[in-house]
């Protein structure tokens, strides 16, 4: 049913404008809310400003319904400190969300953090489309996961994203570790899981939609082996110590990112990926 209320000129350019500028319905619909609307009232009066049925209003809510988990609050440049470790946030993209972190981690953590992550390597793996781990032509590393507080590092280096991101450790997967050598790459994806996959509420059912990544450069390689984001030309440098966050929607497809192959060298990066629910039963710390 659409609306036959007439509709104020601000209220109605205020929805277009929003819509426009990227905001879901959903979110559209939510602000609305806040401000005090009617939640049926409001849904006829957006299904009459952006010329749709109010079924049709359903098909765009359905999505971003299932993830209204927490976001990450995204770093702030210039420079963050937090328990006494400064980095600069050197450079910000707003489509896809980036962020690049100078110095986020010491050079002393990325060498523990290698030394300890190398006895457990394993052959990368990916999430196939029936939720389970297999091996990929895609993802030629190799890599291992630590536990969650699993030593004092690890402790340390989750508690530092958790409060630059604002969001608790138990949102946080296992640090995930990985080892590339020259060849080795890891060719363009997304992090969010496709809902249209078959394994998505498996690979969903504990942490709900992953929402934003921060890979951690552990060593800097002789050449290549940068973060590339193909959908707006940018590479990030692979520089020991530095990092690239970066956050999403479901279906963010600016978000398409790839590990460059390694030309010379080697290439060691430590992997958070964060959920949008609690992930982590009972996190330690
Ligand atoms: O190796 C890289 O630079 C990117 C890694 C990555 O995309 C991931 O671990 O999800
Ligand atoms: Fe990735």
């Amino acid at each position: 049913m659409k609306s036959h209320l007439p509709i104020r000129p601000e209220l109605r350019d205020w929805i277009l404008t929003t819509t426009r500028a990227g905001h879901s319905v959903d979110e559209v619909l939510r602000l609305m809310h806040e401000t005090g609307y009617d939640p049926r009232q409001s849904r006829s009066i957006v299904a009459t400003v952006l010329n749709m049925p109010v079924s049709a209003l359903d098909a765009h809510t359905q999505a971003p319904k299932v993830q209204q988990g927490r976001r990450t609050r995204h770093p702030e440049p210039p420079r963050m400190t937090i328990d006494g470790r400064s980095f600069n946030v050197s450079t910000c993209i707003e489509r896809p969300i980036v962020r690049v972190l100078d110095d986020f981690l010491s050079a002393d953590e990325c060498d523990v953090l290698i030394e300890q992550a190398k006895p457990r390597l394993q052959r990368a793996k990916t999430v196939d489309s029936g939720g389970k781990q297999q091996i990929d032509a895609r993802r030629t590393s190799e890599g291992m996961f630590f536990g969650i507080g699993e030593s004092p590092l690890i402790k340390r280096i989750e508690a530092r994203i958790a409060t630059m991101l604002s969001i608790p450790v138990d949102h946080g997967e296992g640090l995930q570790v990985l080892h590339y050598l020259p060849g080795q790459q890891y060719e363009p994806h997304y992090d969010w899981f496709d809902p249209e996959q078959p394994g998505f509420a498996a690979i969903t059912a504990k942490g709900g939609q992953r929402i934003a990544s921060l890979v951690m450069y552990l060593n800097t390689p002789d050449s290549g082996g940068g973060t590339a984001f193909p959908e707006v030309g940018l590479t990030v440098t692979a520089l020991r110590g530095s990092a690239v966050y970066f956050a999403y929607d479901t279906g963010d497809t600016s978000s398409l990112h790839a590990g460059l192959p390694v030309t010379k060298g080697e290439k060691w990066i430590a992997t958070k990926w964060l959920r949008e629910w609690p992930f982590q039963v009972s996190p330690q710390g």
